[in-house]
C-alpha cells in the first residue's frame, strides 16, 4: 500500500474507471472502483436506485469509498460520489491526491450513446448534471486532466506529468511515478504496451 491515495473523479464518462485501471497498472499499484465494488456487494447500481432511491446509493457509496481508500492505491469514484458532504471530506483529507478527468459534450457523446446509467438518458441530462457539479469537481481537484478527443495512452502520460510535480509526494514516490513514465515510453517505443487492447467493459449494468 502506497503512504498516498490517488483518486479518479469527474463526470459520467469522463474516463474515471477505464484511466484510473491502466494508471495504476503503469504503476504497479492497487485499484479499485467504487461502482465495481457497489455492484458486487449490493447488486446492480440501476436496481439500488430504483428499490431504495438515490439517497441511499450516497449513503452506501460513501461507506465503500471511505473503505476502500484503506485497501487501494488508486481508486476511481463514481461520477456523483463528490456531491457526498461527508466523502468531500474525506478527500480533503491528506494524503489523497485528487485527479479531475473531464471531457468536452462533443466528445462524450458517443461515450454515452447508452441507457447504463440511471441518471443520464440524454446528452442534455449529462450537461445538466455536469453543470451543477462543476464547482465541487473543481474546488476538490488536485489536478485535471482533459480526455476529449485523446487516446487513454496520452491521458495516462499526462495524469503521470501532472503527479510527478506534486508537491505531497516523496522523492521516492516522485521516482517511482518517472520510472513508470519510463517504462511507459519504453514500451510504446516498441509497441508491447498493449494499452489500446484491453477494453474490459466498465459500463454499469
Ligand atoms: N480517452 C478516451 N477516449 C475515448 N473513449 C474513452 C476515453 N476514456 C474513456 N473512454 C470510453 O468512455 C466510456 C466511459 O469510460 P469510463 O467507464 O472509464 O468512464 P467513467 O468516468 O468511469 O464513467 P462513470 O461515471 O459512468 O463511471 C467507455 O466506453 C470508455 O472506453
Ligand atoms: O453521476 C452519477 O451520479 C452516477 C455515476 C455512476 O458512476 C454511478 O455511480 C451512478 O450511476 C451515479
Ligand atoms: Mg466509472
Amino acid at each position: 500500500m502506497a503512504r498516498v491515495n490517488i483518486v479518479l473523479i469527474g463526470p459520467p464518462a469522463a474516463g474515471k474507471s477505464r484511466s484510473g485501471r491502466r494508471l495504476a497498472r503503469a504503476l504497479d499499484r492497487r485499484f479499485a472502483d467504487t461502482d465495481k465494488l457497489i455492484q458486487a456487494a449490493h447488486g446492480p447500481i440501476r436496481t439500488i436506485f430504483e428499490e431504495q432511491g438515490e439517497a441511499a446509493f450516497r449513503a452506501i457509496e460513501r461507506e465503500t469509498i471511505r473503505h476502500a481508500l484503506t485497501q487501494f492505491d488508486v481508486v476511481s469514484l463514481g461520477g456523483g460520489a463528490v456531491m457526498d458532504p461527508a466523502t468531500q471530506e474525506l478527500l480533503l483529507q491528506a494524503p489523497v491526491i485528487v485527479v479531475h478527468l473531464t471531457v468536452r459534450p462533443e466528445a462524450v457523446a458517443e461515450r454515452i450513446d447508452n441507457d447504463k446509467r440511471p441518471l443520464i438518458k440524454s446528452l442534455d441530462d449529462w450537461k445538466a448534471l455536469v453543470e451543477a457539479r462543476r464547482d465541487t469537481y473543481e474546488r476538490l481537484a488536485s489536478i485535471s486532466v482533459d480526455t476529449s478527443f485523446r487516446p487513454m495512452r496520452r491521458v495516462i502520460d499526462d495524469i503521470l506529468e501532472l503527479l510527478e510535480q506534486h508537491s505531497a509526494l516523496t522523492e521516492a514516490e516522485v521516482e517511482h511515478l518517472q520510472a513508470a513514465r519510463r517504462g511507459r515510453t519504453q514500451h510504446a517505443l516498441h509497441d508491447i504496451d498493449g494499452d489500446e487492447h484491453d477494453d474490459e467493459g466498465d459500463d454499469q449494468p
